[in-house]
């Protein structure tokens, strides 16, 4: 019988960590990638970056990681030209990984005036531009479409009639393509405006504040920073016994290409991947099986989140699932055989049923991408593959002991694995390094399910806070309000959907928001901003929302809140004009 997969992340490369080795190894650009970018220095050009966040972090860049081969060369200060660094360093900052957690990091650090490098072993952008949010949701921006266009009844009843709908899956792949390369290259000139130097090639740590990096077959670059943060991201985690060909059996690096759109499709894993993919594939025609290793779908969320999810998005859509259940081992279509999946039960291990279906997406967590850091140079061990950190994100050694001027932001770390929270870790950091103690609230950082419609959640769950204030001896109390209540939602025909807050009575501390309806995932923020920011309900309640919008929906949940003790400032004072 074959062993068990494991739930949790993997702690040794999966066979797609390999194939982006490879993948890394694979390229052999010309020389001018070695050559860091000399970069302008100028500051007209903030509109232009932020304008990239607002876009999305993102940038170009080709290179290989690098096995060093060759003694490493060392480069001077002189080499770029974007300000001076602390004395006896070539750089204030260098950052290896140049995702959306390196990006944030980067240009703020420069917004500071440190004088940054940040070196990529592949493209820039990483995951997110490249083979996670940017594609996935142009992917998801067709599917929200088709749906609409599909639901005659929903069209009827607008007074609107359309004859029939497609769609062409090779302009759909080409729009997430062009995104993923207009945001890419948005990034990257923002970084190179500002002054960031864009180092190609792999980084790996070799000591105490040095840093080289390199392509395969060429000398190495050596640098010296007072400080420096690893961003290298994560990679998808392939469980043992599944066979990926990245044709019949793939990961999202695949799928988001949308080579062909299977007739029946497995998807292993029910979480964020999963969940968005099913729209995806639904909407373009698909049948989906989805494999959960858990006793329900979309474990992750709010149980009541979840239930209703179940009832908007999956039981209505061609969508079947097997829930406590492992892919034990997926084998790809060959030789007019069918990929076939066998399951066995997640508890006993014993053999459940065999699948025969024309693809399987493998979405069952991803791996934090450390391989080649020179982790060892600076003594850590990782954990499960993950960097540990401790809430500053300042990195432990294997003795428990912080590592002076290393930082770990990002999937890498493993604490929460969303683009913004990568972003936000990397900003916390540089406001460290430039003097400034800072603690990111994780708890106050949304997140966002892009289906149709979407879901969003910041803060806790309610088993989780019913068993916090268990623990510490508090009472919660749970406000609701429907989409159905909302005119702006009902205008629009979309009034299905919940918010729900979690709050404490006694004091109005808003302890998590979850919400599924039209746009949620937009309207999220007014409750992280407020968790954020410590803003309680007795004062939120108290702000006005323009009328008739989807935001009415917090306002309502906010003021249906029952706190039991008055407004803690004076909003309502009035204003002499
Ligand atoms: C399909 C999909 C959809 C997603 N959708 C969303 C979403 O809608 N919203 C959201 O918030 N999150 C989303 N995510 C998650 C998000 O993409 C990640 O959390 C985010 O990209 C993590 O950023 P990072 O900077 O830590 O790492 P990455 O983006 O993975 O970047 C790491 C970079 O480091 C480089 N690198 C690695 N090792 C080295 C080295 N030794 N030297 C030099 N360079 C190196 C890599 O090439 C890569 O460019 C999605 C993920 C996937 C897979
Ligand atoms: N909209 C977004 O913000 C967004 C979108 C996509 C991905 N992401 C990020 O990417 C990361 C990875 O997403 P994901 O969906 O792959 O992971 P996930 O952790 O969200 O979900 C993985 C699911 O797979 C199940 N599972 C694991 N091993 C299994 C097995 N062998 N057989 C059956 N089921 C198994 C788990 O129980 C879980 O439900 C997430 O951490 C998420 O934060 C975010």
């Amino acid at each position: 019988m074959q062993a068990a997969a494991s739930l949790s992340l993997a702690s040794s490369p999966s066979s797609a960590t390999a194939s982006r080795s490879a993948r890394f190894a694979e390229y052999s650009g010309s020389d001018a990638f070695l050559r860091p970018f000399s970069s302008l220095r100028l500051c007209g050009l903030r509109r232009e970056v932020l304008a990239s966040r607002f876009l999305h972090r993102h940038w170009s860049s080709r290179t290989a990681l690098s096995c060093a081969r060759r003694p490493p060369r060392k480069v001077s200060a002189a080499a770029t030209d974007n300000g001076g660094a602390a004395k006896g360093f070539d750089y204030d900052l260098v950052i290896i990984g140049a995702g959306v957690g390196g990006h944030g990091a980067a240009i703020h650090a420069v917004e500071r005036g440190l004088k940054t490098a940040i070196i990529e072993g592949d493209i820039v952008g990483g995951t997110c531009v490249n083979r996670g949010c940017v594609p996935s949701k142009a992917l998801l921006a067709v599917s929200g479409r088709m749906r609409e266009l599909q639901s005659e009844h929903h069209l009827k009843s607008l007074g609107i009639q359309v004859s029939a709908s497609g769609y062409d899956r090779q302009a759909v792949a080409d729009h997430a393509n062009n995104l993923a390369s207009k945001i890419r290259g948005n990034l990257t000139n923002s970084l190179k405006a500002l002054g960031v130097d864009i180092l190609t090639g792999v980084g790996t740590i070799v000591g105490k504040q040095k840093v080289k990096y390199g392509k395969v077959g060429f000398s190495d670059t050596e640098v010296t920073a007072k400080d420096i943060i690893i961003a290298t991201g994560s990679v998808p985690f392939v469980p043992k016994g599944i066979e990926i060909d990245g044709k019949t059996v793939f990961t999202s690096d695949h799928a988001l290409k949308l080579e062909w759109v299977p007739d029946w499709i497995a998807i292993v894993g029910s979480g964020y991947i999963g969940l968005e993919f099913s729209d995806v594939y639904t909407a373009l025609g698909s049948e989906v099986t989805f494999i959960e290793a858990l006793d329900q779908l979309m474990p992750g969320f709010d149980p009541e989140i979840g239930k209703l999810a179940q009832r908007i998005l999956i039981n209505p859509r061609k969508i079947d699932y097997h829930t406590g259940v492992f892919a034990s081992k997926i084998t790809p279509a060959k030789d007019g055989k069918p990929v076939t999946i066998e399951l066995i039960d997640a508890k006993t291990k014993a053999p459940k049923d065999t699948l025969e279906v024309d693809a399987a997406l493998i979405a069952t967590g991803r791996a934090p991408f450390t391989k080649g850091l020179g982790l060892e140079n600076i003594n850590v061990v990782t954990e499960r593959g993950f960097v540990p950190v401790n809430e500053r994100m300042q990195v432990i050694d294997a003795n428990g002991n912080l590592v002076p001027h290393v930082y770990c932001i990002g999937d890498a770390n493993g604490k929460l694995m969303l683009a913004h929270a990568a972003s936000a870790q990397g900003i916390s950091v540089v406001e460290q390094v430039y003097g400034n103690d800072n603690v990111l609230n994780h708890l106050s950082i949304p997140a966002a399910c892009f289906t149709h419609p979407e879901i969003s959640m910041v803060g806790l769950t309610e088993p989780q806070a019913r068993e916090k204030a268990e623990k510490e001896g508090f009472t919660v109390s749970v406000a609701k309000t429907s989409f159905k209540a909302n005119t702006k939602a009902l205008a629009e025909n979309e009034g299905e959907g919940l918010a729900k807050m979690i709050y404490r009575p006694d004091t109005g501390e808003i302890l998590g928001v979850h919400i599924l309806g039209l746009h949620a995932a937009d309207l999220i923020h007014e409750a992280s901003n407020a968790m954020a920011l410590g803003t309680p309900i007795q004062d939120i309640k108290f702000a006005v929302h323009a009328h008739p919008t989807l935001s009415e929906v917090l306002d309502e949940l906010f003021k249906s809140a029952k706190v039991d003790i008055g407004t803690s400032h004076a909003v309502t004072e009035p204003v002499p004009v």
